[in-house]
């Protein structure tokens, strides 16, 4: 199957420079103002694999530098589930303008922020499916949480669905006036990520499932313009972490946000220079920080690629905690794309049918129901969607299927420990 020239076809949707320059003027667009790199734990670094992909290259003449990628990524993804990506086609100014985007996109006032709340304005298409804050377009507040000893959370987001399908991007969704005025900016980058980034790192796990590659991309990401149940069930969002005073490190035991595993396929995030992104080591239960990549984006595999591949790929436990002595008082700005495969795909091996994962052994559990992605989502998302409760740290399961949605402190749940298990 071609894919349509993406590029064209969103240079129709470009935003009149006059609206976009008068936008930016009113909500004082400016450069955002990285921390300065931190120089404390430094002992308790993880290293990531670090793909440069100014080595992938297209055609037959690329195969064995492809190989080599592959062969680079697998140890990452089936042991940490987590690896960055350097020179991947997005240049430092284009990301210094995602980061300046996201800042403004928090600069708008309450009473326009309190109309545009996630989940709120979803699409006919949409009703009925538990959005919520966490999936809807849309704000995320500050404090929407409560963390332990009912402490508000101090983490900011903005979702943006359907950045893909672009007339209901551009003409059938509600922004607040920054974000509108900037649309063409944002659905670009989101898309290039999707478009020309996921569609390389899944074929080189192509190489490493031996499967042909484009038969990942083909199969459970393709993008069918006007169809939204036929595509990919994604979103991009900017994220904007506030600084925290002592009383609420003391409080909420210096967590910005829980530990979690995404329910996505993959997550691309923006590194940046805060050092609070910490993954716990499956083997040891240690938490241990990502450093930052300048330029790279951080990859993780998500709960339904762990599902695809029956265990294979690792959805690593990840959490964020408050900013280190030395980056204190500087807000935390980041831009992720949660990458999902299109609803209706099975999450289990048997529809990837991999010659490398049956003859490893990872195959489905028969003793559990099949389900789909949509039901993963939307059950996941339910759980996430909850602004608080007291038993928040306890396991969780869903369809039979343990996971880990919201570690607070050093509690480890059961299913913390179940989740590597290769059923
Ligand atoms: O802020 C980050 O670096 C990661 C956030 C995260 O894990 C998430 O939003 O799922
Ligand atoms: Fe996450």
């Amino acid at each position: 199957m071609v894919e349509e020239n993406w590029q064209s076809a969103l240079s129709e949707y470009v935003v009149d420079p006059n609206i976009k320059a008068q936008v930016r003027n009113k909500f004082n667009f400016r450069p955002f103002k990285q921390a300065p790199a931190s120089k404390v734990h430094q002992d308790n670094l993880i290293t990531l694999d670090s793909l440069d992909f100014s080595k992938y290259r297209e055609g037959p003449e690329g195969f064995k530098e492809r190989k080599e990628l592959a062969k680079q990524l697998e140890g990452s993804v089936t042991k940490y589930g987590f690896f960055a990506l350097q020179n991947f086609g997005i240049s430092q100014e284009w990301i210094d303008e995602i980061l300046s985007l996201s800042q403004s996109t928090f600069e708008e006032p309450d009473e326009v922020k309190s109309q545009f709340i996630g989940g709120e304005h979803n699409l006919p298409e949409e009703e009925g499916r538990p959005l919520g804050i966490v999936k809807g377009t849309g704000y995320k507040p500050l404090g929407y949480w409560k963390y332990t000893n009912d402490t508000p959370d101090q983490v900011e987001a903005f979702n943006l669905r359907h950045f893909g399908q672009f007339d209901t991007f551009f003409n059938r969704t509600k922004y607040p006036e920054f974000v509108k005025g900037n649309l063409d900016v944002i659905s670009f980058f989101f898309n290039y990520i999707h478009r020309e980034v996921l569609r390389r790192v899944l074929n080189l796990f192509d190489l490493i499932l031996e499967r042909p590659e484009g038969t990942l991309y083909e199969q459970y990401f393709l993008i069918v313009q006007g169809d939204l149940k036929r595509s990919p069930d994604g979103w991009g969002r900017f994220l904007y972490y506030h600084p925290v005073s002592d009383d609420y490190n003391m409080k909420a035991s210096n967590v910005w946000m829980r530990g979690h595993t995404d329910s996505s396929a993959l997550t691309f995030i923006l590194s940046q220079s805060i050092l609070s992104l910490q993954i716990r080591e499956h083997d040891t239960n240690e938490w241990k920080y990502v450093g930052h990549t300048p330029g790279a984006l951080i990859v993780n595999i998500g709960d339904m690629f762990q599902q695809l591949t029956g265990g294979y790929f690792k959805s690593s436990i990840h959490r964020v905690i408050t900013a280190p002595e030395d980056q204190r008082g500087y807000y935390r700005n980041t831009a992720i794309y949660f990458c999902y495969p299109v609803p209706y795909a099975y999450l289990d091996p048997d529809s990837l049918a991999s010659p490398k994962l049956k003859r490893l052994g990872y195959k489905r559990d028969e003793s559990q129901e099949r389900i789909t992605v949509r039901q993963w989502s939307d059950a996941k998302g339910t759980f996430f969607n909850k602004s608080s409760g007291a038993n928040r740290t306890k396991d969780i399961s869903l369809f039979g299927r343990p996971s880990v949605g919201s570690l607070i402190g050093e509690d480890v749940p059961e299913a913390a420990t179940n989740v590597w298990i290769n059923t």
